[in-house]
């Protein structure tokens, strides 16, 4: 497919604001992608990289505005690209504004190419450019995107500047994707229409067409409210039956790869999805708690499996033993809860699985510093060691680490996520037999009981229990309510750093003060602010968010800058007050920096809906 008609998809979509129409569009467009589909379902969704695959562009904005510059021409400086972006709100619309079409003809002139790009070139250069690294590979970067732009028309930088930011902005979330595979591969569409056409003369769902389709952007499995997919029954945006869309929500569950569903999909229908295993090596969403309490727990279940909330990093554990392709023979990595690759920043759990895990599994734990006699610091020194790419040996003598593991999703290849609480630990107890790694599982039906090991968990130095419905199953990227955490402490809320103020006087070279926004599921913008921090920081962490956060600024207003949203604080707070000043509504009362959550991105932040619900049970 041209990367020309790509974008003239993309356009269409956008511009649909409906829900049904929209899965349409996409339908329609992966139905005729051919030897193409897996890249465009990554594309439509702002991916070069499978969901699972934590490999990233690498390209700060301040990179993309040089490159859009140099392509469009002598006389445009990055400067100027800023200039406009301050303006027009977002890099998409800039990019589409200038005229890389004079620099085309030098191309074709100066013996270069002058072929329109193709979906599959754009994608293979992108992840060239993402495997540049080393000196010299910032320039590399810069030319491989200036010789994309430079062939590239008005509408076809559009949709590369935004690829190459990672938001495409056309309002195709997980969800969407789901339903036009369903509906393009399984559904039968004819029927459905032709059914629908007699009942109603148009689509099922009367109410579709009105619907905003913002909410469809969200990518569902991380959506906080979204328990499962038979929420969305009662306000279909498919032709696809829930069967069919279940066919397919099950087999990214189970991949978390949009293109290779796609595929098997089109190629082996619903038989061929049901065949999509876990793989080892291939990360899973992590399952996910809500705020709950003993009482609701027996409310609900009659009796709860009761563990430890240990206060640390989230770890996906997984160990090929025997793998002939790894160079000692066995293979283990490791996963964050974003399902980042954070294998090399924790020698020693590797080094703790190797030496005890002899069948291929996938497990699920946490990851806490514990001081010289064992007892568990603050979950702020794990994030220390965690995705630290850097002096990883001296930081192991600095931050000790261990692997609490709760939970077993797959061993010996046999896929576990259906097997309920109980019948998961057990297995785990198993793999790990031997080990003091397994978190302790207390089933009880008696509260009084709970709150004893409760008492014995928060004495211990752990942040509270987790309880979870013993039959449960494992539902990747679900908050839903078979897990619920407890823990006595004061919330602190997670939000994205938007923007910055740089310092003064002797902090004049740093970011100094941060604005933080709620993710705001339901109004235009994608973030909604809610105060500002600059208590709490040392002069040691200034100097490393600064390094973290100048290669997100978009823009520069004076003593203000305005950031890509990419970092998220932990943040605590005295109150939550209704204020005129933030779009939230609402501000933060004596806000402190806490940590960087490294572990989570912005989706992960806490949303404006939860904000509110804070705010009012003050
Ligand atoms: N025994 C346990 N079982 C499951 N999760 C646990 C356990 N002990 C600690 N955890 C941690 O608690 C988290 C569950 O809480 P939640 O889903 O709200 O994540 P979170 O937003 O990181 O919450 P928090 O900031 O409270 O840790 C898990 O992601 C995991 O990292």
């Amino acid at each position: 497919m041209q990367f020309a008609e790509f974008a003239a998809r993309a356009s269409e979509i956008e511009a649909e604001p409906a829900d049904l129409a929209t899965v349409a569009l996409v339908r329609d467009l992966f139905c005729d992608a051919g030897d193409d589909l897996p890249v465009v379902t990554r594309f439509v969704q702002g991916r070069v990289f499978p969901a699972w695959d934590s490999t990233t562009l690498d390209i700060g904005p301040r990179l993309l505005r040089e490159a859009i510059a140099r392509a469009a021409g002598q006389n445009v400086t990055a400067d100027d690209v800023e200039d406009r972006l301050a303006d027009a709100g977002e890099i998409g619309s800039v990019a589409a504004a200038y005229d890389f079409g004079g620099q085309q003809g030098l191309a074709a002139f100066s013996g270069g190419t002058n072929d329109g790009l193709t979906v599959n070139e754009v994608d293979e250069t992108l992840r060239d450019l993402a495997a540049a690294s080393g000196p010299g590979s910032e320039d590399r970067k810069l030319n491989t995107l200036f010789g994309l732009f430079n062939r590239a028309s008005s509408s076809e930088a559009k949709y590369l500047a935004r690829l190459v930011l990672g938001e495409m902005r056309i309002g195709v979330g997980a969800g969407t994707v789901r339903d036009a595979v369903a509906e393009a591969f399984l559904a039968d569409f004819e029927s459905a229409t032709e059914e629908s056409e007699d009942d109603e003369g148009g689509p099922k769902d009367d109410d579709a067409e009105d619907r905003s389709k913002d909410d469809d952007a969200e990518d569902r499995p991380k959506d906080d409210d979204t328990e499962d997919t038979a929420d969305d029954a009662d306000e279909p945006t498919t032709y696809a039956t829930d069967e069919q869309l279940a066919a397919v929500e099950r087999a990214l569950q189970v991949s978390n790869d949009y293109g290779m569903v796609a595929v098997t999909a089109r190629d082996e229908g619903k038989e061929g999805l049901k065949a999509v295993h876990l793989e080892v090596g291939r990360p899973v969403q992590a399952m996910l708690a809500q705020a709950g309490t003993v009482t609701d727990a027996l409310d609900e279940w009659d009796e709860a499996a009761v563990e430890r909330k240990f206060d640390g990093a989230r770890v996906q554990v997984h160990v090929a033993p025997d793998d002939a392709s790894a160079d000692d023979g066995e293979d283990v990595s490791l996963y964050s809860r974003n399902m980042d690759d954070v294998t090399d920043a924790l020698p020693e759990i590797v080094e703790f699985v190797e030496d005890h895990v002899d069948v291929p599994v996938i497990l699920d734990g946490e990851v806490v510093a514990v001081d010289d006699d064992g007892a568990p610091l603050p979950f702020q020194e794990v994030l220390r060691r965690f995705r630290r790419k850097h002096d990883v040996g001296r930081m192991r003598e600095e931050v000790r680490v261990e692997l609490h593991a709760f939970d077993c999703l797959h061993a010996d290849s046999e896929d576990l996520l259906d097997a309920p609480v109980t019948e998961r630990h057990a297995r785990l107890a198993e793999v790990l037999a031997d080990t003091n790694a397994v978190s302790d599982l207390l089933v009880s039906e008696d509260a009084d009981e709970i709150a004893a090991f409760e008492e014995a968990s928060l004495d211990a130095g752990h942040e509270g229990i987790m309880l979870k419905n013993p039959d449960s199953t494992y539902s990747p990227g679900n908050r839903g309510k078979n897990w619920l955490k407890r823990k006595p402490d004061v919330e602190t809320v997670d939000l994205v750093v938007t923007g910055a103020e740089w310092g003064e006087g002797r902090r004049a070279n740093h970011l100094g003060t941060f604005l933080l926004s709620a993710r705001d599921e339901s109004g235009d913008g994608d973030y909604a602010t809610i105060g500002k921090v600059a208590t709490g920081i040392t002069d040691e962490e200034l100097a490393e968010l600064s390094d973290l956060l100048e290669p997100e600024i978009v823009s520069e207003d004076g003593q203000t800058v305005e950031l890509n949203p990419s970092v998220v604080f932990e943040v605590g707070y005295e109150e939550i007050q209704r204020s005129p000043t933030y779009s939230s509504g609402y501000a933060l009362r004596f806000p402190r920096f806490i940590a960087v959550r490294e572990d989570k991105t912005p989706d992960d932040a806490d949303s404006l809906d939860r904000i509110e619900r804070l705010a009012e049970s003050q």
